[in-house]
Formats: structure tokens, sequence, C-alpha cells
């Protein structure tokens, strides 16, 4: 079976990869991921100019269905993770970045350009958990504004991360924005901000930072993730690839997300819970559900959701 996905030229052989913030933020970490067959490529921490211990704990809860999580950005800082991504690996790498301003950004940028770094690269804009600061990718003007300034000057591969879109109309207006710019990648969706689980037998919230308010991720939040795959997918220049996070906890959920429209597919929650076994058991999962549709590779039902 081909699984395999490519962006800006990238061939993926393997469509799995990590949602950032999971499991990525040691170069130990990232290895493992890079040295575990079932996995396609990575995408590190979101990395910030300067290092950072993020909010204080317990900043992550595991819900039956899901997760919640005000992490806050820890991250080793942008030097950290440009060294590991410079180095060749045997898979494709995605430097996630997110500055705490639009400033930061067009810094972060600037030293990415300047480097040797030739692989692929993803800005941040959407972080719900940075106090103060809003997430860029609700601010279409702004986020239209900032792109036009990197632009000018950034000539390496760019995606961008995404949050959910709830509304028709918003899809068309982030869309409209996206589709001015020559972006190799969405990526789409990150956490559902500012959930609040509330636990009753102690009648208090679960994580500290924000009074216990926190970004959603696994199960609880497939439909919204498969409806942004597939809205953006609807609306954006074939030229802008998806990358499908969010929600995926079965090899349906992977078939879905692609069905949708996604070329490749992110893995949070469930390899926090499960860890790196996840990527094979979601590779069985998958691969028998091809076999059974008669498919040989992705290509042959990426994108072709049917409609009633
Ligand atoms: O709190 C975080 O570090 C965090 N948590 C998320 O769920 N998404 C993000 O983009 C980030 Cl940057």
């Amino acid at each position: 079976l081909d699984l395999s996905g490519q962006i800006n030229g990238q061939q993926f052989e393997h469509l799995f990869l990590n949602a950032s913030g999971v499991h990525c933020q040691s170069t130990t970490e990232l290895d493992d991921l890079l040295n575990h067959p079932a996995v396609g490529g990575i995408v590190t921490k979101s990395a910030t100019l300067e290092k950072r211990d993020g909010n204080p704990a317990p900043r992550y809860y595991e819900l039956a269905d899901g997760s919640i999580n005000s992490m806050g950005l820890p991250n080793f800082g942008y030097d950290y993770y440009i060294d590991y991504v410079k180095q060749s690996h045997a898979k494709p790498t995605i430097l996630s970045v997110a500055g705490l301003s639009a400033a930061d950004d067009v810094q972060l940028l600037h030293q990415i350009q300047a480097s040797d770094y030739a692989g692929l690269t993803e800005l941040n804009l959407s972080c719900p958990n940075v106090i103060g600061k809003p997430q860029m990718a609700y601010d279409y003007a702004g986020t239209e504004a900032l792109l036009k300034e990197i632009f000018a000057f950034f000539k390496k591969p760019l995606g961008v991360k995404l949050p959910p879109y709830f509304d028709l109309v918003h899809f068309d207006q982030i869309a409209a924005v996206l589709n001015q710019f020559p972006l190799t990648h969405v990526n789409t969706i990150n956490s559902v901000g500012n959930g609040l689980w509330v636990d009753v037998a102690s009648e208090s919230v679960v994580i500290k930072p924000k009074g216990g308010f926190g970004g959603l991720g696994g199960r609880m939040v497939l439909l919204t993730a498969l409806a942004n795959v597939r809205a953006l997918r609807q609306r954006l220049n074939d030229s802008i690839k998806i990358i499908g996070t969010g929600g995926v906890k079965t090899g349906a959920d992977v078939f879905a997300h692609i069905l949708c429209g996604a070329e490749l597919v992110s893995v949070g929650t469930q390899l926090q819970v499960e860890g790196l076994s996840v990527y094979d058991r979601l590779t069985t999962e998958l691969s028998r559900i091809m076999a059974d549709k008669g498919y040989h590779s992705l290509s042959d039902f990426r994108g072709k959701l049917k409609t009633i």
C-alpha cells in the first residue's frame, strides 16, 4: 500500500506526523519520532525566540475523550530547534515557530531565512495559551498584513498552523487571505481554544493556568477537525496542501481526514496517551480499511468525500 504524501515536493513516505507540542520538545523525543518506521516526518514544538518555561503546572490533563492543555509555549528556544532541523535527517522535518508578537514572528522568519535550513517551516498562528496574546489567525486583517510582510523576504517553504473556525463565512475569510500567498501547506486544526473541564468531586478546575481554561484535543474535537480540513480543502488553492490534525484515535479517523482532503495526518493527544505504538496501530487499522475497499494508495480516495 502507498501511504505517502508530498508537501512542496518533499516526499513523506508515510502519512503520519506528530502534532506539534506532543513528543517533540527535546531532541531525544524528536529522534524517537524520526526513528519510528510508521512515522513519515516530524514537527518540532513551536519555538519562540528565547527559551521558555511555560505556564505553571498542572497544565495538561487527560480526559476520557481527549485532553485539555494550557502549556504556555514551553520550549528550548529557536537556536535549539534550528540546530536540530539543520542536521540531515532521513525524513522530512517541519520547524514550527511561534512569536509572542507579530514582530517576533517576523524576527523568527528572518533568522530562518538567513540560516542554511532548507526544510519546511510552519508558522503557528494559533497558540491559545499565552496569556494576553490573542490567536493571530482569528484576526484576518492582521494575518494578511503579517503574511505580506513575511513573503516580502521569506523565500523558503512556509506553511501555517491554524486554529479551528466555526462559521462558514470565517472559512471564506481565512481562505481569501491565505490564497494570496505561496504557502506550502496549512496545518489544521490546533486545539479548540479555551475549553474548561470541571471535576465535580473536587468542585474544581483541573489545570492551573488561566483559571482552568485550556485548548481541547483528542476524540472530542474530531468533528471540528474534519470540518476544518474539508472546508479549507474546498476553498484553498490546490497548491496549498493540508496537514490534517485533530481527534485522530483510530484508522477510520485517519481515513476520514484523508477523505476530507488531508495530504498527511498528525496525531497529538492519542500519541500522548498511547505512546509511539499508536502509529503502528493506526497504520494497521488504516491499511485494513483500504484493503477492504480495494484502495492501493491514499490518492485513490483523498478529497473524495461524498455528499448526499
Ligand atoms: O500552550 C501551548 O504551548 C500550546 N498549546 C496548544 O494546544 N497549541 C499551541 O499552539 C500551543 Cl503553543
